[in-house]
């Protein structure tokens, strides 16, 4: 196996100049090489001519490009490259779509390949982003069978990557170990591994090439569950927690003025039971928005200062930093817990004194924003901790809070629910608890779409709601070019508003540019009812509470992604009122149509999240990682669903046979995993 970690330079045909080009494509070895898989096939075996074509044919087409492609550029930045094709049968029109370097490397006269579907269009038989090559000599077309088409960059040609990986595969042949055994291969119906790299390099049938890219996918999944579950185990064994008795919430429960849902009270068990045991809690809360996680997060700071310790809550935004202290100070004054509020904009005296409550542990609990929570917090005692998804931290952040080499409790919350399986990858690291119903008595939220040019209709609506003694939001444009631009539109349209549609009605606006305290007035003022109408950016998108806001009227809301339509709607339907979210809007791409017509069918934000992962894709999904977990090359969970589940299966079955993940049995498999996470591990500390 050695020879396939050297430095691909020094593998035969490849000099420095090149290497440094593999370099480009993270391929610094021959084994890195092998793992570079095919983006596409061409399936020569299907060589067409054209007079020979039958629409809706997948075929491969060889021809001389005539004269230069036509590049068309629209509105939208979309551009279009069209250029005919010929062969001594007949031409066809090929299109790429937004491809216009193309112009420069499909020369007039050059002969290409192209491999797609072929269309009947308006002009005979077209082609619309086929996948092509350069015919550079004779024997290129010749190869009879299904040729891969690797991921390039510049200077390296496909023919170069085919003959180096053909190269490499001669190399591996008998010197790869499989790391997943036998006895699990033949379980699970996979091909050995040897087999399933050569055939996806250079498959002689279909059935090899999905044999092959099963037994790849397969592994990518098990390899990232694998590592994932061995990362809890190492937290839960070299961490030190604080294990705290399970007291005296009874006492809190019973002051609430109402009863815990059963997804609640399951949540708060689950909770209850990690926090007794004497290794950090590392649990994710799920719950739709309006699900009442809150109250969840108070009763475990409560239960940890019942037992002595110090809790500290992390929010994203001031708005709810502030709303948080409130619940908590509403709900705990009476137990005499003393709550400390932690936001910028404190005098420097008063955020000096509050430093040093927390520091002898004279206050309790503290609610602030991430940033400044994590810069400069000495506590004297912290247990537990508290964060969002989006700010939650990995282990590297979390000691920035830890004293005395003791990790707190850490719970985090999420508002964006998302499937099962998805979630056991993306925080395959975390214990999960979901909140799956609303509180009794919620109505779904009505939703309606309204054209931006019948806006009128919308806005009478509201009057008759405010008239029933209801308020309602109306959140501007989203602006993402600057938040000033946006304060400023958001001004702008609250003084319109205010002296022309609503001149009888309690108008207050809400941005970002607003000072912390001018912004605490208006959302008081809000929730004391003294604001009929309060128009504000996407600032109150995240958390904000207010029951008797019945209309969330959103304006050009076609700017807005689906979680953040979810997330704003959700404002709104918090009470016992009927609830309405309005989406003004003037769509005009097909996506923005799209989500428009999803809130309108649903209020499940489980059914939400899952379109808008699918809508967004996969790329961005994998963004929100922030740590050094391995890229997922060839594995997609989209279109991978069902073998992400059998390997959820087998992963399950593996740690029920060895609960320690010792991988004893299986020292090969413990040794690509070990290789796998080397960075991670790294990354966080593990030895
Ligand atoms: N079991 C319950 N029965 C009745 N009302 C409840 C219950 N649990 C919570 N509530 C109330 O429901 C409202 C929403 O709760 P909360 O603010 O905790 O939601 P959330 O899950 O944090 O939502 P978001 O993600 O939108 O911030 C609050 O007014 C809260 O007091």
């Amino acid at each position: 196996m050695d020879i396939l970690k050297q430095n691909i330079q020094f593998l035969k045909g490849v000099g420095p100049k090149t290497a440094e080009r593999l370099i480009k494509l993270n391929i610094s070895t021959p084994l890195d090489l092998l793992y570079h898989f095919p983006r596409d096939y061409d399936d020569r075996r299907r060589i067409k001519k054209i007079n020979q074509l039958v629409a809706g044919d997948k075929v491969t087409i060889i021809g001389e490009i005539i004269g230069q492609g036509r590049l068309i550029k629209n509105r939208r930045r979309l551009t279009v490259l069209q250029f005919a094709l010929k062969d001594d049968t007949g031409r066809i029109f090929i299109t790429f779509f937004n491809m216009p370097y193309l112009r420069n490397q499909l020369k007039a006269g050059s002969k290409i390949m192209v491999n797609g579907e072929a269309k009947r269009g308006l002009n005979g038989f077209e082609m619309i982003n086929p996948t092509y090559s350069q015919i550079d000599t004779d024997e290129d077309v010749k190869i009879n069978r299904i040729v891969p088409i690797y991921p390039a960059t510049e200077g390296l040609k496909q023919n170069q990557l085919l003959a180096m990986q053909s190269y490499v595969l001669e190399l591996s042949s008998n010197n790869i170990e499989d790391h997943i055994p036998e006895e699990l291969r033949k379980k699970n119906r996979l091909c050995n591994l040897d087999f399933a790299l050569k055939h996806i390099h250079f498959p002689l049938n279909e059935k090899q090439l999905k044999v092959s890219k099963y037994r790849l996918v397969f592994d990518e999944f098990f390899l990232l569950q694998l590592g994932l579950a061995g990362i809890k185990k190492n937290i839960a064994r070299f961490k030190n927690g604080i294990p705290l008795k399970k007291k005296g919430y009874l006492q809190l429960l019973d002051a609430l003025p109402f009863k815990l849902t059963s997804s609640q009270m399951r949540t708060l068990n689950e909770i209850l039971e990690d926090i007794q045991r004497p290794t950090p809690m590392n649990r994710l809360v799920q719950g739709d928005v309006g699900s009442g996680k809150t109250i969840i997060a108070i009763l475990a700071l409560y239960i940890c200062v019942l037992n002595g310790y110090q809790g500290v809550m992390m929010a994203p935004t001031e708005i709810l930093a502030e709303q948080h202290y409130q619940s908590l100070t509403q709900l705990l004054s009476q137990f005499n817990i003393r709550v400390g509020l932690l936001i910028g904009s404190l005098t420097k005296q008063q955020k000096t004194t509050l430093l040093k409550d927390i520091a002898n542990g004279s206050v309790d609990i503290v609610v602030g924003t991430h940033a400044i929570i994590q810069e400069a917090v000495d506590f004297k005692q912290l247990a537990l901790a508290i964060t969002d998804e989006q700010h939650r931290f990995g282990v590297r952040q979390r000691t920035a809070l830890v004293n005395k080499g003791v990790d707190p409790h850490l719970l985090v919350m999420t508002a964006t629910p998302i499937p099962r399986t998805l979630a056991l990858i993306l925080y395959g690291d975390l214990d999960i608890s979901i909140i799956d119903e609303l509180p009794p008595g919620r109505k779904d939220i009505k939703t309606v779409e309204i054209k931006e040019d019948k806006k009128g209709r919308a806005y009478d609506f509201v009057k008759k709601q405010l008239d029933e003694g209801r308020q309602a939001y109306i959140v501007c444009p989203l602006v993402e070019e600057s938040e000033a631009i946006e304060a400023h539109s958001a001004t702008e349209t609250a003084e319109e508003l205010k002296n022309t549609v609503f001149t009888n009605y309690r108008v207050g606006l809400l941005h970002g540019k607003m000072k912390a305290r001018e912004k605490e007035a208006v959302m008081t003022s809000f929730k004391n009812g003294e604001i009929d109408i309060l128009v504000s950016t996407t600032v109150i998108e995240v958390g904000v509470n207010v029951p008797n806001a019945t209309i969330m009227l959103i304006e050009n809301s076609e700017r807005y992604g689906l979680a953040q339509l979810h997330q704003l709607r959700g404002r709104v339907g918090r009470g016992s009122h009927q609830s309405y979210c309005i989406l003004v809007h003037d769509c005009k791409s097909e996506i923005a149509k799209e989500r428009v017509k999803i809130m309108v069918e649903t209020n499940n934000g489980f059914v939400i999240s899952e379109k808008d992962l699918a809508l967004r894709g996969p790329g961005e999904f994998f963004g929100i990682r922030q740590h050094g977990l391995p890229e997922l090359k060839i594995a997609d969970i989209f279109k991978h669903v069902k073998i992400l589940k059998a390997v959820e299966k087998q992963v399950a079955e593996l740690l029920r046979e060895d609960p320690d993940l010792t991988l004893e049995k299986y020292p090969i498999l413990k040794k690509a995993l070990e290789e796998k996470f080397e960075q991670f591990y790294e990354e966080v500390g593990f030895s």
